[in-house]
């Protein structure tokens, strides 16, 4: 699913994306004023497969999404997006004022108007769908994952980025969510690209894990991740034989994919 691109051409051109691929990235650098932040990020995205970013705090995971949603410039290097690319984001927070009281129909409402049955669709498929004349400032975080996720179906994605969706959630509330997200890409067919610190269920749900430290320190099927002595020696043995032991309980499909090693 991942590959190394050395394609040299032109930005505005979509040609040099591999086969069917809805977003690429090529030597992504991206600072913040003289800082490097993340340097030589190659990736490609796929329709319908589950990418989980993971990495310690500070590793740029964030970063690297803001980037590919465009809210960061790049300092070098660029993202290919196909025609049929469509992202729904689903933010790490949501800054909303409290003395502006808002319901969820008119918050999903933002900043274009839906369908009712557009709207009913999205938030039950986001199991969303009881809020619908909640407050948003009285949803819980839980409810309001939910309400972020059905705001951004809305749009149709062909791309689901979701960035620590799960913040703040009990494990059950965890567990759920990823549910939800796994039913979702099974009916729509998008691809998911997700930054997440739930490294137990990253094992269980992935396609695809990109270990990042500033740069792609290791990635691939998730087992392949866990014995990388590159994610030992990001997260320390002992939580990375939990993750082992979790995905050899768990353990699903084989692609054929190679595990990249960049130190
Ligand atoms: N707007 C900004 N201006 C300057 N530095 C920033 C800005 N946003 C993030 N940073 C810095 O960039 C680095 C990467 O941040 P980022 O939020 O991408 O990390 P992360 O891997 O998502 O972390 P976490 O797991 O804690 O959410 C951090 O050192 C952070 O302090």
């Amino acid at each position: 699913m991942f590959s190394r691109l050395s394609s040299t051409s032109t930005p505005s051109s979509s040609t040099s994306l591999p086969d069917q691929a809805l977003l690429s990235t090529e030597q992504l650098s991206v600072q913040f004023g003289q800082r490097p932040i993340l340097k030589d990020i190659n990736l490609v995205l796929q329709p319908g497969r589950i990418v989980t970013l993971i990495g310690p705090n500070g590793s740029g995971k964030s970063a690297l999404v803001k980037t590919l949603v465009g809210a960061i410039k790049p300092a070098a290097g660029r993202i290919i997006r196909s025609p049929a690319l469509k992202i729904g984001y689903v933010p790490q927070r949501l800054h909303l004022d409290a003395t502006l009281p808002m319901t969820v129909r008119r918050f999903v409402n933002l900043p274009h108007r839906h369908a009712s049955r557009d709207i009913t669709e999205a938030l039950e498929q986001a199991g969303a769908e009881h809020l619908l004349n909640a407050a948003m400032n009285h949803l819980s975080g839980g409810q309001l994952q939910r309400v972020l996720l059905a705001r951004a179906l809305l749009s149709r994605p062909t791309l689901l980025l979701l960035d620590e969706a799960t913040q703040g959630l009990d494990h059950r509330g965890v567990a759920e969510f990823y549910q939800r997200i796994e039913q979702i890409r099974q009916r729509s067919q998008c691809a998911v690209l997700m930054v997440s610190h739930d490294l137990h269920v990253v094992m269980r749900t992935a396609d695809h894990v990109i270990c990042l430290n500033g740069h792609i320190c290791c990635e691939g099927q998730p087992e392949q991740v866990a014995s990388s002595p590159h994610y030992h020696a990001l997260f320390g043995d002992q939580v990375a034989s939990t993750l082992a032991f979790y995905r050899h309980q768990h353990v699903g499909h084989h692609d054929e994919e190679r595990l990249h090693h960049a130190g």
